[in-house]
């Protein structure tokens, strides 16, 4: 597999760093600035988060931060199995509304850039799932946004195997149609 993969939605890549494997185990570099720039990804990143989600189907999402904190992100699995979602919320784009999901495992080390623009989510596919995600800006709860992950009209397909496991804050998340985008497309006025 390539280290950079694009998407379907445009500037979401799927990125697959290589691993070294010997008798200990593994090395791999989860982030590296300069080869990241090599491919044209110049991204400062300021924050560092990592969850533990305890049970299988549980689903973190969809959440954005607006301007001025809009923040990129650059996810990874660090224990177990996540299904890993970001939905184009820019206005004006032509996949508007649209989502991708990819399978970010411990085991695979496959890493997911969302950037500014897009909502994020996740469901959990194994017991005591941990997530990492770099930020390219501060968290700013004042700035922070949830549209439903079971929205009718996004209509993931998330493959969850029983009820979602929700925080109270993602099940009383707004619908879609109600959300007013404040991402707008690069090179659209
Ligand atoms: C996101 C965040 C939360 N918190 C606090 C607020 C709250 O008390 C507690 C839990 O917050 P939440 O319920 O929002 O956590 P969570 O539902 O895991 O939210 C995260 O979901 C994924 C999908 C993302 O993309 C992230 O940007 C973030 O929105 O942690 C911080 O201190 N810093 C942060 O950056």
């Amino acid at each position: 597999m390539d280290f950079v993969t694009q998407t379907k939605l445009s500037g979401v890549l799927l990125l697959s760093p290589p691993r070294f494997g010997d008798d200990r185990g593994f090395f791999s570099e989860s982030w590296n600035r300069r080869k990241m720039a090599d491919h044209g990804i110049d991204l400062d990143f300021v924050q560092d988060n990592h969850s533990l989600s305890s049970a299988v189907n549980t689903v973190r999402g969809l959440h954005f931060q607006s301007p001025p904190h809009a923040q990129a992100k650059l996810v990874r699995c660090g224990r177990g199995a996540l299904f890993d979602v970001a939905v184009d919320a820019r206005k004006g784009s032509a996949t508007y509304g649209q989502w991708v999901g990819y399978d970010l495992t411990a085991e695979n080390g496959l890493q997911l850039l969302i950037p500014a623009g897009f909502l994020h989510g996740f469901a959990t596919r194994a017991p005591d799932t941990e997530i990492i995600y770099k930020c390219s800006d501060y968290y700013a709860p004042e700035c922070d946004g949830a549209v439903r992950f079971d929205d009718p009209e996004i209509a993931i397909d998330w493959g969850l195997t029983g009820d979602a496991i929700l925080s109270e804050k993602d099940r009383s998340a707004q619908l879609f149609s109600d959300f007013e985008s404040p991402f707008i497309v690069e090179g659209a006025s």
